[in-house]
């Protein structure tokens, strides 16, 4: 139901004035932020806490940035006379006592625009939609929930949907490229999963398009506002399966006005390691499972060696010998402090340094040269045991002092030829190393991984260098725990000493390009010092202390250690047992969020059960919320994409569409030699069709080349490859790149063939299929 002109009208004076109230918010913020950036010296401590507070405004400024675009969007009329209106924003009328004149749509008061229904109506009896474009109103939808019983009653199904028109004319925009948040129109359950609490595990399970991604997202920007106290200290971390989704999502939470937190890919976790190499699916399987924690651990202890019988180590051509027996007790001595691999060695070497230095001191102490230094000694030593206290340490052993035997085993220390024992006994590694060396070596990995078959184990081996795969990152991060790495804070350290550095340059930049003084002959001030020539860019960044100060997100990036207030996960289902052991890792406290659909799992290692992934870190600890409704895809290729979920597990169903769209999905079907040119035609002739909307290519990921290059030649705008541009007006993607996105039209090629993978097939298919928002076509290789 639309309302007229005059209503309209009415809605536009209230607007008007909430504009009025976010200009005058905006003026007083920005004045505040240049007075801050303006305060110059004071203590060091006082320095810091300037820059907090212009960190501070500059969020303030950036949430009432985000709040211009559709400020005030819906309405709620109470039965008892009382009218709420909800925005992006609460505001305040200053004038009134502080009265709301805009509710936020996170907090408690707005909560009936979301759930109200005629079944429900919560005390309301109209919510009104409010359409506007910059700060003009176009459009009114309104909800009328107090009906009597008989037209309360809607036999369609579509009684649960809260604002209807709102929702519709939302769902069936054409796609932009960028997801766009969904504050105006949250459904019911939607609104269930965002403000669930914020302690503990919760799951959002849900088909296709039934909104999990917006209901991260929102629940974010919901936990960000409701406990901003304890999230703000640590940050919100974000998991999505790939860049190319990061990047489709982006923009959501800074439109909410939440710019704190951190979206990352599970490759992105291990700081200085950037995860781009392909990997085979077996490999994937492999690297995920959870016995590889147990592999790794192996791993680390079978480089903590004892010889056979004895290692000898050559020092000045004397041969000194270290027995079996002294090695083993060295381990047992380090192993015994339970301390990571690197942060033990030191007690292993010491053990080492203590037994070769006796043999040194016992050495000396027969050497036939070493005879006249002893009478000396004997002689200076009877004297003093005149003087001496009975429990003194015997004649001999202080035959070469202590202070000898300290210097010896400093000497020793530095040896060449003992640092390559203890290099063999006790290395010191860095994760990469271990890895490294580990899929390098066949018998490592045979010793290291027994609980695996031969053909698992060859499934790890590769030679050194390449680099790292996403599958790595959390093995990579499993053995820095095992092994102790080099203290993350000297890794931030360095940061903010960049940081200080970058801006001292800065500072000599300015100082040195507005000298004052007009040189008319440069002679006359050679010997002028200017405040450049007696502070470098180094002394200036060490007294910049207060420039060091880092963000949450830039903290969190640099330290591999660093723990979250709070963990979401979106495509949750795609990680594998060991990426969940980074991740739990990451958030001790267990407040996590975990989206996903387990119908779509594509991932080798990913799951087919929530409850298997939690078991081992919560038990059953944890809370299901469950969608049902799908906004994307039209009843019409829901139906298509209803057989492929029947093949994955007949228990499962599919979501309800919440439209059809009036169009069947077109089939084609062409021999195996035509389907690149037949490709080109159907993409040349879909791309006309879209218009001002978005179309989707997906191909199977084995001959995604070809396919791509047909697309490519017959939409030269098209884009293509593992950075795909989505806000193109055509795009070619293999499945796994197209986890999680929507277009207007998906032409789905060769189905069979993504299908036929081994892994997963099934599943990657019904992805497929189901990233429409309007038109399918599926294109079919005949026989
Ligand atoms: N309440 C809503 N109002 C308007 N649009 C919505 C709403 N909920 C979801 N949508 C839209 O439906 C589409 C699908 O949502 P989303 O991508 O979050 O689904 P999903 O469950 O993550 O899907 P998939 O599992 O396929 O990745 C998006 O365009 C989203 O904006």
């Amino acid at each position: 139901m639309s309302s007229g002109s005059a209503e309209i009208a009415r809605e536009q004076e209230y607007v008007t004035m909430l504009y009025r109230r976010l200009d005058a918010l905006r003026e007083r913020a920005s004045g505040r932020f240049a007075q801050v950036l303006l305060e110059n010296g004071g203590t060091p401590q006082s320095r810091t806490e300037r820059d907090i507070r212009a960190g501070e405004h500059a969020d303030r400024l950036a949430q009432l940035d985000a709040a211009e675009n559709g400020l005030c969007f819906g309405r709620l009329d109470f039965a008892v006379g009382e009218t709420r209106y909800v925005g992006r924003m609460g505001l305040r009328d200053e004038q009134d006592d502080y009265e709301p004149l805009l509710i936020d749509w996170r907090a408690a008061a707005a909560r009936p625009f979301y759930l109200a229904t005629a079944a429900a109506p919560l005390g309301v009896s109209r919510r009104r939609h409010i359409k506007t474009r910059r700060r003009a109103v176009t459009g009114l939808d309104d909800d009328v929930l107090d009906l009597d019983e008989l037209e309360r009653d809607t036999p369609d199904g579509h009684s649960e949907l809260v604002g209807e028109g709102a929702l519709l004319s939302a769902v069936t925009a054409d796609r932009t490229g960028r997801m766009r948040d969904v504050v105006e129109t949250i459904q019911a359950e939607q609104d269930e999963a965002i403000r669930a609490g914020l302690a503990g595990v919760l799951v959002v399970q849900g088909g296709p398009g039934t909104g999990k991604t917006a209901v991260a997202l929102h629940r974010a920007a919901y936990l960000l506002y409701a406990h901003r106290e304890r999230l703000a200290r640590r940050g919100v971390l974000i998991i999505g399966p790939n860049p190319t989704f990061l990047q489709y999502i982006s923009h959501v939470l800074p439109a909410l006005g939440e710019t704190s937190a951190v979206l990352r890919t599970l490759g992105e976790l291990f700081p200085g390691v950037v995860a781009d190499r392909a990997e085979a699916p077996e490999t994937v399987a492999v690297k995920g499972r959870p016995q590889m924690a147990q592999v790794l651990a192996a791993a680390v202890r079978a480089r903590q060696r004892v010889p056979e019988q004895e290692l000898e180590v050559e020092i000045d051509h004397v041969v000194y010998r270290l027995g079996r027996e002294t090695c083993a007790e060295a381990r047992e001595l380090a192993r015994g402090t339970l301390e990571p691999h690197n942060l033990a060695r030191p007690v292993f070497v010491e053990r080492v340094l203590d037994a070769l230095t006796d043999q040194v001191v016992r050495r000396l102490n027969q050497d036939p040269f070493a005879e006249v230094t002893r009478e000396l000694a004997e002689q200076i030593a009877r004297e003093l045991r005149e003087l001496s206290e009975p429990d003194d340490p015997p004649l001999e052993e202080e035959l070469l002092g202590r202070r000898d035997a300290t210097e010896i085993r400093a000497g020793l220390a530095d040896e060449p030829a003992v640092q390559a024992a203890l290099e063999w006994l006790w290395p010191r590694l860095t994760p990469q190393r271990l890895l490294t060396e580990l899929f390098a070596d066949a018998e490592q990995l045979d010793r290291a991984a027994p609980q695996f078959t031969a053909t698992e184990r060859a499934a790890l081996r590769r030679e050194p260098g390449g680099g790292w795969s996403v599958a790595d990152v959390p093995l990579l991060d499993e053995a820095a725990e095992l092994l102790g790495t080099r203290d993350d804070t000297q890794r931030l350290e360095e940061l903010r000493q960049a940081r200080r550095l970058a801006y001292a340059q800065g500072v000599i930049d300015i100082l040195k390009g507005s000298n004052p003084i007009e040189r008319e002959d440069p002679r006359e001030f050679e010997h002028m010092l200017t405040a450049a020539d007696l502070i470098d860019a180094q002394t200036l960044a060490d007294a910049q202390d207060e420039r060091g100060h880092l963000s949450v997100a830039e903290r969190a990036a640099a330290d591999r250690t660093w723990t979250f207030g709070h963990v979401i996960v979106d495509e949750a289902q795609e990680l594998s047992a060991m990426a969940w052991r980074v991740l739990m890792r990451r958030c001790p406290s267990r407040s996590m969020t975990l989206v996903g659909d387990v119908a779509q799992t594509g991932d080798p290692a990913g799951t087919d059960s929530w409850a298997k992934v939690l078991a081992p870190y919560v038990g059953d600890r944890w809370r299901l919320a469950e969608l049902t409704v799908n906004y994307r895809t039209p009843a019409e290729v829901m139906a298509v994409a209803a057989k492929v979920l029947a093949r994955i597990d007949p228990a499962l169903e599919p979501p309800r569409s919440v439209r059809s769209s009036g169009i069947e999905p077109s089939r084609d079907s062409v021999p195996a030699e035509r389907l690149a040119a037949r490709l080109g035609e159907v993409a040349a002739g879909e791309a006309q069709l879209v218009g001002d909307g978005r179309l989707a290519v997906i191909v199977p990921a084995r001959n995604a080349e070809p396919l791509a290059a047909a697309v490519l030649a017959a939409v030269p705008d098209a884009s293509y490859g593992p950075e795909a541009d989505l806000e193109k007006r055509a795009v070619v993607l293999t499945v796994r790149q197209a986890k999680g996105l929507e277009f207007d039209t998906v032409v789905v090629v060769d189905p069979a063939g993504i299908a036929a993978d081994p892994l997963r097939g099934d599943s990657d298919l019904y992805v497929a299929l189901t990233r429409v928002t309007r038109r399918l076509a599926i294109l079919e290789v005949e026989g």
